[in-house]
């Protein structure tokens, strides 16, 4: 498109460039990673990496002067290089700079899990998966969860929020346990005879079923059956069974099917011990309010005691984790923990926002005391990993799927999540991509539970490349590989455009997220560029190959100025 991108300096990657350009074009290298373009950048500035270009601080870059582009070269973490493997999503591509890339945005503290206070036993199962080295928020959370607090966790999607929590769990309840808990509560050799000890709520089937897959990996096969799903849309009966069954020690499912189960006596929760909520600001929505509050108001809580004392809070632990904390998830946790800590990725704080007799809203983002609150913008800038590239195309809505198609070609990418708003449009993009020979296949909550998780699968293997789907998969959704994601259609606000562009640029990984729009909706993708504080460039793709046009830079303002 010559007449959108005249007016603006161009940059064609895989060709000459002048050297004045080398922070955007560095970002082109990487993405691209072209020896071509590298070539021309090294012999000027030395080899390059992530932090040296600015792009693990993008925020912090782009709110300095212009002069300073590029930055010295950082060392990379000790710890990641000891794991030996690169992370990296183009393996086959890599030349120098991008394994000193990957290292340096990889979220890992310099620290090894025994140092976290975890048994053992724990550990060297860990060990067994290939997990060695604990993330930064792990390293945070594990000791914090420990000594009994009641928790946020926040940190950017990818980073390892899930084990950050099961494994403080696994050290207390089940066979891995530290025998210092065994004379604990009724005791037991396997941690069964206490009945169901930590409950794990999530938002979607999707994410429940990974979760229980994070656990039996850890527990190894011969303890699977400590931890049991209790999703929607599975057969109700068979759950019921296998409770009774396999008595497991953790229960994770998502909210329906767990108030259902507990509401009819099925599952009994009062003497638990743990409550987690994942992907809390979600579960504190609308739309999972009733049976939210009958979790909240049954697990962990003997009948009987009154749930607005004290006494009752302090029953069970509770542990609420996202990447994106809004002030309804801060007032939740005043309202339903005790003494509640913000555990982050370097620091663990307590909560001073809300006193605690103010009451809890289980809607989204209620109107907070402070109407001027930037907490939701904050919130989402601070849940994108560090390593992603963020762009947008502008084009008719007619040519939508062919932009999309033209830059899967031009960046070469294998594992692409195309998100939508509409559930019933998704499958005339599935219908065009493979009239055009790609590999694509819609996913959305309309799917049953079957076809929802072969379409995963398949997803998962590679055999479908393009997975068109809707906001059923913008959160907790961990596929490794993924290194393209779509925004067909504008996410709703910064927070949704968070927890999308968290579907790649997974644990330190490349990604690389591209918003499709309409010239009359630039404005709402430089409003999101605003609120996140992160460059969102604009680009094209032709011949093959993707245009980033050079754009001025205005200095970001924070959320609450938008
Ligand atoms: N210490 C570790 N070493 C190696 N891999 C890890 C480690 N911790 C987590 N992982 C892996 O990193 C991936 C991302 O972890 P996880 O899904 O928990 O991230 P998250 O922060 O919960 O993301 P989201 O906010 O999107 O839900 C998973 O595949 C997980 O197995």
């Amino acid at each position: 498109m010559p007449t959108l991108i005249s007016s603006r300096f161009l940059l064609l990657v895989g060709e000459s460039f002048p050297i004045r350009r080398a922070w955007a074009t560095s970002r082109s290298v990487l993405l691209h990673g072209s020896v071509n373009c590298l070539s021309q950048v090294e012999p000027h500035h030395g080899s390059l990496t992530l932090s040296s270009i600015g792009v693990q601080s993008e925020t912090e870059q782009w709110n300095r002067s212009k002069s300073s582009k590029v930055k010295p070269l950082g060392s990379p973490s000790e710890a990641l290089k000891s794991k030996g493997k690169p992370l990296g999503i183009n393996k086959k591509k890599a030349f120098k700079v991008t394994e000193k890339q990957q290292i340096e945005s990889a979220p890992f503290a310099a620290k090894s899990f025994s140092e976290l206070g975890l048994p053992h036993v724990l550990i060297e199962r860990l060990e067994k998966e290939g997990f060695t080295v604990p993330t930064e928020v792990q390293s945070a959370a594990v000791p914090t969860i420990l000594k009994n607090n009641d928790v946020i966790i926040q940190s950017y999607t990818g980073s390892g929020k899930t084990l950050a929590y099961l494994l403080p769990i696994l050290a207390v309840v089940g066979p891995l346990r530290d025998k210092v808990h065994e004379g604990n509560g009724d005791g037991g050799e396997s941690g069964k005879k206490l009945g169901i000890e930590a409950v794990v709520v999530a938002p979607s089937r999707e994410l429940g079923m990974q979760i229980v897959r994070e656990f039996e990996k850890v527990l190894g096969m011969d303890n699977r059956k400590v931890v049991q799903q209790l999703v929607g849309g599975a057969n109700r009966t068979r759950q019921e069974e296998a409770l009774k069954k396999n008595k497991p020690a953790i229960v994770v499912g998502t909210p329906g099917r767990i108030a259902e189960l507990s509401a009819s006596g099925k599952l009994r929760t009062h003497g638990c011990r743990y409550l987690v909520l994942d992907e809390v600001d979600e579960l504190l929505s609308f739309n999972f309010r009733e049976d939210m509050h009958r979790i909240l108001e049954h697990v962990g809580r003997r009948s009987g005691a009154d749930p607005n004392q004290n006494s009752g809070k302090a029953e069970r632990q509770l542990v609420m984790v996202s990447a994106t904390v809004p002030f309804s998830v801060v007032r939740a946790a005043r309202s339903w923990g005790c003494d509640p800590l913000l555990v982050q990725a370097k620091k663990v704080a307590p909560l001073e926002i809300v006193s605690p007799s103010e009451p809890v809203s289980l809607s989204r983002f209620p109107p907070s005391p402070n109407p001027n609150s930037s907490m939701p913008s904050q919130a989402a800038a601070e849940s994108l990993p560090p390593a992603l590239q963020h762009y947008y195309c502008v084009t008719r809505l007619q040519h939508k799927v062919d932009t999309l198609r033209r830059c899967i070609h031009a960046l070469d990418a294998k594992f692409v999540i195309a998100f939508m708003n509409h559930t019933k449009q998704l499958k005339d993009v599935v219908f065009k991509l493979e009239a055009r020979g790609m590999k694509a296949a819609e996913l959305h909550g309309d799917l049953g539970k079957l076809a929802r998780s072969t379409t995963l699968k398949k997803f998962k293997n590679g055999e479908v490349r393009v997975l068109v789907t809707n906001e059923l998969s913008a959160r907790g959704l961990d596929v490794a590989e993924c290194d393209l994601v779509v925004n067909l259609d504008l996410p709703t606000d910064s927070i949704h455009y968070a927890h999308r562009a968290g579907r790649t640029g997974r644990l330190g990984r490349n990604g690389t997220v591209l918003t499709i729009c309409e010239e009359p909706e630039v404005f709402v993708v430089k409003k999101m560029q605003k609120q996140l504080g992160i460059p969102i460039s604009s680009c094209d793709f032709a011949e093959g190959k993707m245009l980033i046009t050079e754009e001025e830079r205005t200095p970001t303002t924070s959320g609450s100025e938008v």
